[in-house]
């Protein structure tokens, strides 16, 4: 493991709908002790220039309202079906052959509206609430059947549930996976269906059936390898903002970071390890408190977490045990599973001084380090590589594919 050679490159940032590629900033980690030295300066360097940023000023702190409004990880959809095309009813004439028979076409049948994961889709922001399908053309004269109603296709985001009421009827998790949510309503048949040999001049014809309409709730839980939990101000997206390219907001106020963030880091041989920046918890998150359970729905899916503790706080200890509290009230064993303890701001010397005591008291170890400077993050990058080849492993060994970025 310690071998392990450590890049942080490009960084896909998940900001507001928008992906931003940013270019590369190299870092090495090599076993020798010098060279890891070595390395981990430049690395810390690396990190430094990330972790600087400038607090957006003059921001103001926003009501609980309308924070989850800004939230747009959910959306209720109305999608109604194209219309078949009506048949058509009328009789074939010529010259010389005044009454040539029934020649009505059928009607074209209405377009599906299909959900589609679309990769370059990051946000729910996109998705309307109501989307009609193309209806189907009209049957013609001389047995033309109506053109058919094009398919309408709605971008989603990887990770996008599907609900109707209570029940989950897609979980769009794959990259050009589709969930079709109305079907198209059949077209209508002309007069020439009915043409029978007791009813040789038939003059019925019937219309196009409407399409499927159907309410559907989407619902987007974020998928990152590694999820970042932690009160607000707790310092996630400056750590975020360390260890890869990644953007998110930093400032002193809470509840900066209103959507997910997932920066890249990437490790030798092509790994890449996933970790998302999600926005901060508070007591209560459970019972929808601050943006609540929106929030918790993005940690749902990440395969472990890293739970970033303030130790500029007295008694840092009781940060982790609510963290858990929040997370085993949304979903049973959801704080059971793998993650690491990160004690940041030890740059600071009153929270450096409690990092013994908070140790002590969780019975676990807890990486210390400071966001800010850069100081012992190669810890949490090794850390965070042994988290995630245990994942692959215990995937691989229960016949599942390993979430890959
Ligand atoms: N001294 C010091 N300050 C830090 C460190 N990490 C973060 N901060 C400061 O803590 C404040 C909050 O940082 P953020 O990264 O925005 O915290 P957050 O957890 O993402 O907050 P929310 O998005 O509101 O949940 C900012 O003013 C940062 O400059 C650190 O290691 N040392
Ligand atoms: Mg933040």
């Amino acid at each position: 493991m310690v071998s392990t050679r450590l890049v942080l490159a490009r960084t896909c940032t998940v900001f507001e709908g928008v992906l931003k590629w940013a270019p590369s900033t190299r870092a090495v980690l090599r076993p020798s002790h010098l060279l890891l030295q070595a390395s981990c300066r430049l690395l810390s360097v690396g990190i430094v220039d990330h972790a600087k940023h400038r607090e957006p000023s003059g921001k103001k702190v926003l009501s609980e309202k309308k924070l989850k409004r800004h939230f747009v990880d959910h959306r209720r959809v109305l999608v109604r079906g194209g219309s078949g095309g009506s048949g058509m009813s009328c009789f074939h004439s010529e010259p010389r052959k005044e009454f040539g028979g029934p020649d009505g076409g059928d009607g074209g049948n209405g377009g599906h509206i299909i959900l589609r994961v679309d990769q370059q889709v990051k946000s729910l922001s996109s998705v309307l609430s109501q989307y009609q399908g193309f209806s189907g053309e009209d049957g013609g004269s001389k047995n033309c059947s109506g053109r058919g109603g094009a398919t309408l296709y709605i971008q989603v985001p990887v990770g996008t549930l599907v609900k109707e009421g209570d029940k989950i009827v897609a979980d769009l998790s794959n990259l050009g996976d589709e969930y079709v949510a109305a079907l198209g309503g059949a077209g209508g048949k002309g007069n020439r269906f009915f043409l029978a040999n007791d009813n040789r001049a038939p003059v019925t014809c019937t219309p196009g059936q409407p399409g499927q309409e159907r309410v559907l709730y989407l619902e987007l839980k974020t998928m990152a390898h590694a999820g970042m939990v932690g009160f607000p101000n707790a310092g996630k997206s400056s750590l975020l903002r360390a260890i890869s390219n990644a953007k998110p907001a930093v400032a002193s106020y809470p509840f900066t970071t209103l959507n997910p963030h997932v920066g890249i880091v990437h490790y030798e041989g092509h790994q890449q390890v996933a970790v998302a920046d999600i926005p901060g918890i508070i007591r209560g998150a459970h019972q929808n408190k601050g943006l609540g359970l929106s929030f918790l729905r993005h940690i749902e899916r990440c395969r472990f977490f890293l739970f970033v503790v303030d130790l500029t706080l007295p008694e840092p200890w009781t940060q982790v045990d609510d963290l858990k509290y929040e997370l085993e009230k949304f979903e049973e064993g959801l704080s059971e599973r793998s993650h690491v303890i990160i004690a940041n701001k030890i740059d600071l010397p009153q929270a450096r001084a409690r990092l013994p005591q908070l140790q002590a008291r969780l019975g676990q170890e807890a990486i210390g380090l400071s966001a800010l400077t850069g100081e012992n993050l190669e810890q949490l990058l090794l850390h965070l590589k042994e988290l995630h080849d245990a994942h692959i492993e215990a995937e691989l060994e229960q016949g599942r594919q390993p979430l890959r970025w």
